[in-house]
């Protein structure tokens, strides 16, 4: 209960629902056939949102965590870029008369951005939507090959509707970017609408049950009324308007999706893959530890369970972040929409920086953990392969994670110039206003608030330097941009570190909050075990100012190692806790129940190339 709480009814309901978990093993599938078998169960996930009357995106995530396992559905991009971009870009009268239908599904909707020759720099985007007076409408078009949109999830054939992002022309004026509702196929025969060239962009590193898509335009009219008009208008004299509010509040969409990868797809999949790789390796027995003694388990080998604790506490410390992110996206989305923007930036740069941080730990801890499955682990009976492939694609969309860390580190940046210029910083950055102490304050005991103070040693530091170099850079004659490239690996690193403590801190208050002593202890080895791991792996960047010395290395260094067996007898009760339902781990190595080896053998029984096949059969004879 720890990590469910409201969620556990809907997954209930969703675990009855015998169509989810039937069906072809997803590893013997084609992909059109994962492809279709995912747009079955789309299918079914919408007539059960009818039947239980499932509105709330939180409760359809938890329904979705079921019918989806570890892999995107058409009704991400849906419900998770269309309609929020819908709510939050629209007018009321908009919102009306599309969120209804969307929410529905009677209109199925994608978010288009990226294009062929753009996706990172979206200033650098081509598509345009030219206003003409006389008909009352925009003309999309795709003026280059590069312009052509490419990318989009459900675009390729599922989705009849789109937000499409493109430059707005009025009487030969480039006013930017703006979202445009676009009806994309007809409601009555699902083809594509006259002046739309579309189809799915093929196969690709994960992500087979979505038909990710391109687009072209070739002079598609639209009606006035279909440009998202909340925060600008074009009156029908072709008069432009805007709120004087942020230009960046038409970047809306990726900060919410931003800020919801670090629960969704980091903090998950890592905690699957832990969960798999941990109760496998209490099930799996191999070599001797003593003579003549049975084998033991592979967690009782020290070097197995320092391959495999730190990731334990990395996803539980990713997982709560994520959850905090969550928090902090909604109460500062409330702020904005009184009227008060002020923390925008803020969320701007640790959603950028946690999600670029969480999903490159979380991809890399997931490897890590197939690495310590050995062979099995390499099968897709592992169900690791999937849970990679689909997050790890969350290093790559919602914005690519080095540039995600500069964005970040451009916060910093200014944040750090206006307290060199007297102003107090507040929120997630308020240490950079604090005279931060250069005595480490580390001890045997490891106290979570002196691990916490090293990293946010670690982080100020950084962040100084970075921008002091930046100032040298352009002192000595580079201007600002050639110095902002030359000093950008240490800007990513400098963001990396503010969110590393960030994480740290998080983990340290949940920590505090809990009552319980037991569960406090243990989550406490936790914590400490994260940091620890944390300074050793980057000690270079705590000893370089003299912060840390050799001794409090030495025993950073022999306290990780005491935890490794401290945590060994909770470690499967750890991942239980994080209450994943076999269907929704899909893998045999992590059943709950551990009968690995029979079912392991029946799996294989199974597979297609066990079938009579002629053609095979020819060539082999
Ligand atoms: C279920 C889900 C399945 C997967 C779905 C995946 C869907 C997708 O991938 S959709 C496509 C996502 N695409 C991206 O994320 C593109 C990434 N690129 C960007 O966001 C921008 O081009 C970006 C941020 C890199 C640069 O933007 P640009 O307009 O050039 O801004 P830039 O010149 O760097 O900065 C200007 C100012 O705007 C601020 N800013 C930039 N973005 C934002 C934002 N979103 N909100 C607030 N402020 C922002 C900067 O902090 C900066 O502030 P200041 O001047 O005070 O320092
Ligand atoms: C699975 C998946 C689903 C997607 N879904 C959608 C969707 O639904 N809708 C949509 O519109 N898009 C979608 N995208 C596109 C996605 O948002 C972009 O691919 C992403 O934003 C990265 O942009 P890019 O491909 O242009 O990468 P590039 O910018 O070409 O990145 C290539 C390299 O260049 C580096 N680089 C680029 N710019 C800079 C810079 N300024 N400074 C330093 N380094 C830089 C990057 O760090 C990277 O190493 C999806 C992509 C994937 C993989």
């Amino acid at each position: 209960m720890l990590f469910k709480g409201g969620g556990l009814p809907h997954e209930s309901l969703a675990l009855q629902e015998k169509l989810f978990g039937a069906g072809p093993d997803y590893n013997f599938m084609t992909r059109i056939e994962r492809f279709k078998n995912s747009l079955v169960r789309v299918q079914h996930f919408i007539r059960c949102c009818a039947r239980y009357n499932l509105h709330d995106h939180a409760d359809k995530k938890w329904f979705e965590g079921v019918a989806f396992p570890n892999e995107v559905s058409v009704l991400g991009p849906h419900s998770g870029m269309f309609i929020p971009t819908l709510k939050e870009q629209g007018s009321e009268e908009q919102i009306q008369k599309w969120v209804p239908q969307a929410e529905k599904h009677q209109i199925m909707g994608t978010y288009i951005q990226t294009e062929l020759g753009h996706g990172t720099f979206v200033r650098g985007l081509e598509t345009t939507a030219t206003y003409d007076p006389k008909t009352e409408e925009f003309i999309l078009n795709s003026p280059t090959l590069t312009s052509i949109k490419w990318w989009p999830g459900g675009l390729g054939r599922t989705c009849n509707f789109g937000i499409v992002m493109a430059l707005l022309y009025i009487d030969g004026k480039n006013y930017g970017m703006h979202p445009f509702v676009v009806q994309l196929r007809s409601l009555k025969t699902h083809e594509p609408l006259p002046g739309l060239t579309m189809g799915d962009i093929g196969p690709k590193f994960g992500f087979d049950t979505v038909d990710n898509g391109y687009l072209q335009f070739n002079h598609f009219g639209i009606p006035r009324e279909n440009m998202l008009m909340k925060y600008c208008q074009v009156l029908k004299n072709g008069t432009y308007t805007k709120q004087t509010r942020n230009p960046k509040f038409s970047y809306g969409a990726m900060i919410f999706v931003r800020s919801m990868v670090v629960y969704e797809v980091a903090g998950q999949g890592l905690a699957k893959a832990c969960t798999i790789a941990i109760r496998y390796s209490a099930i799996r027995r191999q070599s001797e530890l003593k003579k003549s003694r049975p084998e033991p388990q592979i967690l009782d080998y020290q070097t197995q369970q320092y391959k495999l604790f730190p990731l334990l506490a990395l996803a539980y410390a990713v997982w709560f972040t994520g959850v905090r992110m969550k928090e902090i996206y909604f109460m500062v989305n409330n702020e904005i929409k009184q009227g008060h923007t002020e923390r925008l930036p803020e969320l701007h740069a640790i959603s950028s920086g946690l999600k670029a941080f969480t999903t490159s730990m979380a991809s890399w801890g997931i490897e890590r953990c197939r690495l310590a499955c050995g062979g099995h682990g390499y099968s897709a009976a592992s169900g690791l392969p999937k849970i990679y492939v689909n997050a790890t694609g969350g290093c790559t969309y919602e914005g690519e994670n080095t540039v995600m860390l500069l964005q970040c580190a451009r916060f910093l940046m200014n944040i750090y110039g206006g307290v060199k210029n007297g102003r107090r910083p507040s929120g997630s950055v308020n240490y950079l206003g604090e005279r931060i102490s250069s005595r480490c304050t580390l001890t045997s005991e490891f106290t979570l608030k002196s691990l916490a103070d090293a990293f946010k040693h670690r982080a100020a530091r950084m962040i100084k330097e970075a921008s002091e170099r930046l100032n040298r850079l352009q002192a000595s004659g580079n201007d600002p941009e050639d110095s902002w490239n030359l000093n950008s690996v240490v800007l990513t690193k400098a963001a990396e570190a503010h969110c590393h403590y960030y994480m740290v801190l998080v983990f340290e208050s949940v920590v505090e909050s809990v009552e319980d002593n037991c569960v406090k202890d243990i989550l406490r080895q936790l914590c400490q075990l994260l940091a620890l791991c944390g300074i050793q792996e980057n000690s270079g960047d705590f000893i370089q100012d003299g912060f840390l010395n050799n001794d409090q290395l030495e025993l950073v260094k022999q306290k990780q190692l005491s935890l490794l067996s401290e945590i060994r007898p909770n470690a499967v009760l750890l991942v239980d806790a994080f209450e994943f339902h076999d269907v929704q781990l899909g893998s045999i190595l992590g059943r709950f129940d551990g009968n690995v080896y029979e079912n392991l053998f029946k799996w294989a029984k199974k597979t297609p190339l066990n079938k009579p096949e002629d053609l095979i059969h020819r060539l082999l004879r």
